[in-house]
Parts: structure tokens; sequence; C-alpha cells
């Protein structure tokens, strides 16, 4: 920074001079904040080893010394490591690349070898190659080498032999691997919102954990999905995951398209938030399995709650409509809540609990 400003022009300086050396502080932007990424096609590069060197020694009084060209060192490999503190897959970047080994040198220097590059990744990450799971991260510090670096080459001492006292011969480095994974997280969350859009997803994720998902009247406000933390008393942490709304015929590619949908796989169970201001609650639910099922078989069997939201709206108490929701949905937990309000949170959370311990 000071070499540039040394170089620019009387201005440019004079216009820099004048400025306050901090910026004062803007208000955090309500925006959407930095989506969570659960997936990734990243490039492995590892590095390659250096090339051995042909050298002889020339000292003083020793004209024609032995050969003492020195090793290549080895290539870095690409490496993965499953570290809790990682949450998401932001950190990876869609290129990895490892340092390449040193050469060789006279006077039996050998090159230094390449640093591995380690990226962490949550727990629970799949690497995939061509659609096959290659290796699954699933304990704290479990790795795993997605690229193998190349070996350094041999210098000419390696090769002096009672045959051959004079080989001009060393090995060039091998060249590393370059490989192509797709990269995901198996689990994303623990619960996943999914509901119709306006039905009040964010708004519950903003009263229950400290995300701060855009909200607003209009539909489609959350165009990625966002991912917040609920904490309890016991220092457990247990993640939720807020989804864009779905519509009618979302599985086949209308509204937001069907990628986002492949992130409510990656739920363990799923949050059905159902509107209680609009429409028959129970026709919203279908609705709501059947695009589920019409993405992916079986997703609909996923282990569902029922989350009725904007119950202020309703008059009532939510202990009194309580009893009359749950008859509309048999055989499935039903909690009436308000997120904007803060009504009814409690036993939702100590529900969610109960899903994590099972
Ligand atoms: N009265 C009332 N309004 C609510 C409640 N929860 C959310 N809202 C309102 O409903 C509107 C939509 O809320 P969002 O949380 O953005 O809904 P969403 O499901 O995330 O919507 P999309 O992101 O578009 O899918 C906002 O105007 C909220 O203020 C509630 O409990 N009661
Ligand atoms: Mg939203």
């Amino acid at each position: 920074m000071r070499i540039s400003l040394q170089k620019c022009s009387k201005t440019a300086c004079s216009v820099l001079s004048k400025r306050p050396i901090l910026s004062p502080k803007k208000p955090k932007s309500e925006g959407e904040a930095t989506s969570f990424i659960d997936y990734r096609r990243v490039r492995c590069q590892a590095g390659n080893g250096g090339n051995g060197m042909v050298s002889f020694f020339r000292g003083y009084r020793k004209p024609f010394g032995g050969p003492d060209g020195g090793d290549g060192g080895h290539g870095g490999h690409v490496v993965f490591r499953a570290s809790r503190s990682s949450k998401d897959l932001s950190t990876v970047h869609s290129i990895v690349r490892a340092q390449n080994g040193e050469f060789g040198r006279s006077k039996s220097c050998h090159g230094k070898s390449a640093d591995h590059k380690e990226v962490e990744v949550p727990l629970g990450t799949v690497f995939k190659a061509d659609g096959n799971t290659i290796f699954e991260l699933n304990n704290e510090n479990d790795m795993f080498i997605a690229a193998r670096g190349g070996v350094g080459g041999r210098g000419n001492q390696f090769y002096v032999s009672n045959e051959v006292r004079k080989p001009f011969k060393a090995e060039y480095g091998g060249e590393g691997e370059e490989l192509i994974y797709d990269v995901e997280m198996r689990v994303m969350a623990t619960a996943g919102l999914v509901g119709f859009p306006n039905a009040g997803k964010s708004s519950l994720l903003r009263a229950i954990s400290r995300a701060k998902p855009k909200v607003a009247s209009y539909p489609f406000t959350t165009l990625h999905p966002h991912i917040g933390v609920v904490f309890y008393e016991d220092f457990e942490q247990i993640a939720v995951a807020d989804i864009p709304g779905l519509i009618e015929d979302s599985h086949l590619n209308k509204g937001l398209g069907i990628s986002f949908l492949k992130h409510i796989e990656r739920c363990e169970s799923l949050w059905y938030v159902l509107d209680y201001s609009t429409g028959s609650l129970t026709d919203q639910y279908k609705m709501l399995r059947v695009e589920l099922e019409g993405y992916q078989k079986g997703l609909g069997d996923r282990a569902s709650t029922i989350v009725i939201n904007k119950i202020d709206l309703s008059g009532k108490s939510p202990e009194e409509e309580a009893h009359h929701l749950s008859s509309l949905f048999p055989n499935l937990p039903v909690f009436p809540v308000s997120a904007q309000q803060r009504i009814g949170l409690e036993p939702l959370l100590e529900h969610l609990r109960e899903q994590y311990d099972k």
C-alpha cells in the first residue's frame, strides 16, 4: 500500500490525503446474507515433482569431481480434512492447487518438497466423480487425498555405479494428478423449512436462530437456502435450513427451478410451513407433498412436521387452535406458531431437539 502511494501522481495523492483514514461505519445491509453453499464442483490440481539435476562437482584443485546433482522435491497433494468448525463449502474454491516441488540443484542439494494443500470441509462431505461416490468424510479430522502430487525426479548422483562413474542422466519430476470432483454435503440441516412463498419460512428462521434472511411481503424473497443455528442451554447447536418457496409444478422447473430442490434432499426432516391466512391447510400440505414426490420419489415420506404460521391472525390462542388443527393432520406433529409475534416457538424448539437426539 505504501509503495503504491509513493508511486502515484501528485493529484491522486492529494485526493487520497483528504479522505478520512477510516471510512465511517455503515449500517449493516438487511439484504441477502451470504448464501449457504452445500455443493461445489472442484478441480483438484496436485503439484508436480521437481526435476533432478545433472551436475558435477568442480572445486579448488578438483576440476573433475564426482556427480553431485540433487533430487527434485515431491509435489504437494490436495487433501480435504473434515472439521467441526467448518459449516459449509463456501471456503472451498472451485480450483484447488497444490505447489510444485523444487528442482534439485548442484552440490547434492535436494529440492524442497511442497507442502500439501489442505482444505477444511464440514463433517458428512461426500466426494463424487462421474456420479459415483468416491469417499465420505464423516469423523473429525478424517482426511481424503483428492489428488496426489508428483514424485521428485532423481539427480545424476543417484545413477553412479561401478560401471558408470559419470552419469549424464537425471529424471524429470512426476506430474501431479488433476481430478474433478462433485463435492456435496450429505446432511445440511436437521430440519428444512418447506412451504409456499410468503408462508413465513424466513420469519420463522429469524425467530428461532440468529440468521437474518430477508423477510418481505412479496413472494420469492428468498432466492438461496439459508442456514440458521439454534442454540440450546446445554451448548448443543442444531442447524435449520430456510429453503426458497415452492410453487405448483416446481418439480417441472417452474418458479425458481429445481436446482434448490436438491437442498431439500439434504435435510434430515422436513417442516411444512403452512400459511394460516390463505386457503385450506390440508390442500397446502398435499400440494407441497406432490411437488416433493414429483422431484424425487420417497422425499415426501421423510420425517415430517406441520408448522402452521401466522396463527396470530386467527384471533384465538394457539392452545385453542391446537386441538382443531391437530385433527386435520392425524399422525403428524402439528405446531401452531406465529413467527412474527414469537408465539408457540418453545414447543417447536423442544420438538427439534427431540428430532436431533433421535
Ligand atoms: N401476521 C403475521 N405475518 C407474518 C408472520 N410471519 C411472517 N409474516 C409476514 O409474511 C410475509 C412473508 O414472510 P417471509 O418470512 O418473507 O416468507 P417466506 O416464506 O420466507 O417467503 P419467500 O422467501 O418468498 O418464500 C412478511 O410480510 C412477514 O412479515 C406471522 O407469524 N404473522
Ligand atoms: Mg423467505
